[in-house]
């Protein structure tokens, strides 16, 4: 159906995989005697974390974590040991550690070869930290301070916590210690309440990180996890469901991990330790009957997502908040109103260039809707537009989509979270700050706020105006998609609000509800870039 030569559309390329590098004895390089270093990081930059830390015999924390967890994550994780630990699912037997030489050379050879993003640093090697860091330096650091382990072991002896208070701390970007471990950097308090746990936070801060995070998975008798997080003006909690499960162990290391993961991603703080907590969270989930080892505390799997139907197809791209930019919104009672089956609709607003796409199908029976949404999935990833579902997360799951889209009446973003996984896109129909927070902690990607002006796509949805999308986009962090009663008039005047995280505007009538979608939504398309270019 298309009514005009169509012009050039957005591609989204999906990342080209790593390329295997580096042999055991490669020498020692620098940037300036490796030219194709520079000439690679330029083609395809790869998040880089680079952990020094104690390896696990039992593979569920130290090194062990932070590589699985980096690699579930999109990160790519170099390790550079610094002890070797015996230990099971009873607890640590032993602990020896590598010859601080040994431990210079492994940092030497990494940091002089690879572009690391995020260090995650252990205790006691500050002082040959501080001399690689000046010659390489990196974009954050995240230090978890290992020194007790939810079984209750003690990992590190008296002087370590020195190196933390006296050194390490004020190098670092977040600090993520547990409850007992608070408590002893902070000279034995006790820690049983969450404003404990902030006062803890804020006495920490003191020692010199940009943030801290109170970590809260060993605080007894509570229904959720909560972790307190301070940036030295305002906390923060994050609320997670406390899982039943036995399976703990290194909850700690990936929690820090995932933060470094998401950090070299160019995720900001907040940000990223809400993905890595909805990360833990999720892994606990689908672990939390696993069976290894005999002992109280066992290991859970990083992994779980690649036993999960939809991620085990294809490679699947990252949510780019751009996408947003002109955000097609499908309804079956106008493409029948114009005699245009869904398929030919999303193609057509494709052609115009829309770059992201969602089937709200509302009076539609699940068979023919699946089918429509199957050949709907082919056309986006040709054209490397995401497509998402409104509402049906059933439909969404059996045709692989990008993603699902719910309102506030809907199952919450949390549990949707729990069923699609960590990679799909996840947005939020958001009225106020109140439902935009919550939608944040329960690990959505974006926002739709709405109705900027009144709509008739919608029954009985209150009209918000520019001063209700603007409390919205004020209150969240997430990118957020203005939606209800845009046009081509009035559009270029949303663009204009120009509010940092507004990414784009969402349209269901202006295209659909017109004999040529393509070249309704190639005119809208070129009124929104006239306004604001899409980076
Ligand atoms: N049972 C649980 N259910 C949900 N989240 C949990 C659970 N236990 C821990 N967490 C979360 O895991 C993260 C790590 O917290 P925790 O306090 O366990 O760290 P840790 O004691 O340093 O871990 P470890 O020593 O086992 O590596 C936190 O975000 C915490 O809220
Ligand atoms: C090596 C190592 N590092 C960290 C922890 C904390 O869980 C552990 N148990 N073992
Ligand atoms: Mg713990």
């Amino acid at each position: 159906m298309s009514c005009a030569p169509p012009p050039p559309i957005l591609r989204l390329h999906p990342p080209s995989s790593i390329s295997p590098f580096s042999s055991p004895r490669r020498p020692h390089l620098s940037p300036r005697t490796c030219p194709w270093r520079l000439a690679a990081a330029r083609e395809m930059p790869w998040p880089h974390v680079l952990t020094v830390a104690g390896s696990d015999s039992s593979a569920g924390a130290g090194i062990q974590a932070d590589v699985k967890a980096c690699a579930a994550l999109g990160a790519y994780c170099s390790s550079v040991i610094t002890a070797v630990t015996a230990q099971n699912t009873a607890g640590v037997q032993g602990v020896h550690l590598v010859p601080e030489e040994l431990i210079r050379e492994q940092l030497q050879s990494v940091l002089s070869d690879m572009s690391v993003d995020v260090v995650i640093p252990s205790a006691g090697i500050i002082k040959i930290l501080c001399e690689s860091l000046q010659k390489f330096p990196v974009k954050a650091l995240v230090v978890d301070p290992v020194m007790v382990s939810t079984s209750g072991d003690s990992l590190s002896d008296p002087s370590t916590l020195t190196y933390y208070r006296d050194g390490l701390f004020a190098m670092a970007d977040i600090v993520t210690p547990n409850v007992k471990e608070a408590s002893k950097l902070l000279g034995g308090v006790s820690l049983h309440t969450i404003a404990d746990m902030r006062d803890a936070a804020e006495s920490i801060y003191k020692f010199g990180p940009r943030y801290v995070l109170v970590k809260g998975g060993d605080m007894p008798d509570s229904s959720e996890a909560i972790d307190v997080f301070y940036d030295g003006k305002e906390f923060v909690e994050f609320r997670g469901h406390r899982i039943k499960t036995r399976n703990t162990h290194g909850t700690g290391c990936t929690l820090a991990s995932s933060i470094a993961a998401e950090l070299a991603k160019g995720s900001s703080m907040l940000n990223a330790v809400q993905v890595a907590k909805n990360f833990v969270e999720s892994a606990l989930h689908h672990s939390k009957d696993l069976v290894i080892g005999n002992g109280p505390q066992g290991p859970f799997d990083h992994l779980f997502r690649l036993k999960c139907p939809p991620y085990n197809i294809g490679s699947q791209q990252r949510f780019n908040p751009d996408s947003l930019f002109l955000y097609a919104v499908t309804d079956s009672r106008m493409n029948k109103r114009w005699g245009h089956s869904i398929e030919d609709a999303v193609k057509a607003a494709i052609e115009g260039g829309a770059t992201i796409v969602q089937l709200r199908e509302k009076d539609i029976e699940s068979r023919p809707f699946l089918e429509a949404a199957k050949a709907c999935m082919e056309i986006c990833r040709s054209s490397g537009v995401p497509l998402l579902i409104n509402d049906r997360v059933d439909i969404a799951l059996a045709c692989n989509a990008d993603g699902v889209h719910v309102g506030q009446s809907d199952i919450s973003a949390r549990e949707v979270r729990e069923l699609l996984g960590p990679g799909k896109i996840i947005g939020v129909s958001c009225k106020t700050p109140a439902q935009a927070e919550q939608a944040w902690r329960d690990g959505a990607d974006y926002l739709g706020c709405g109705g900027v002006f009144p709509t008739t796509t919608k029954a009985n949805n209150p009209t918000l105006g520019f001063e209700g999308l603007k409390a919205v986009c004020l209150a969240s962090k997430l990118p957020v998609v203005a939606i209800g009663g845009i046009n081509a008039t009035n559009a270029g005047s949303v663009m204009e609000l120009d509010f940092p995280n507004l990414k784009g505007v969402a349209v269901v009538s202006a295209l659909f509800d017109r004999e040529c979608v393509s070249s309704e939504t190639r005119n809208l398309r070129s009124i929104l870039a006239s306004v604001r270019c899409l980076a």
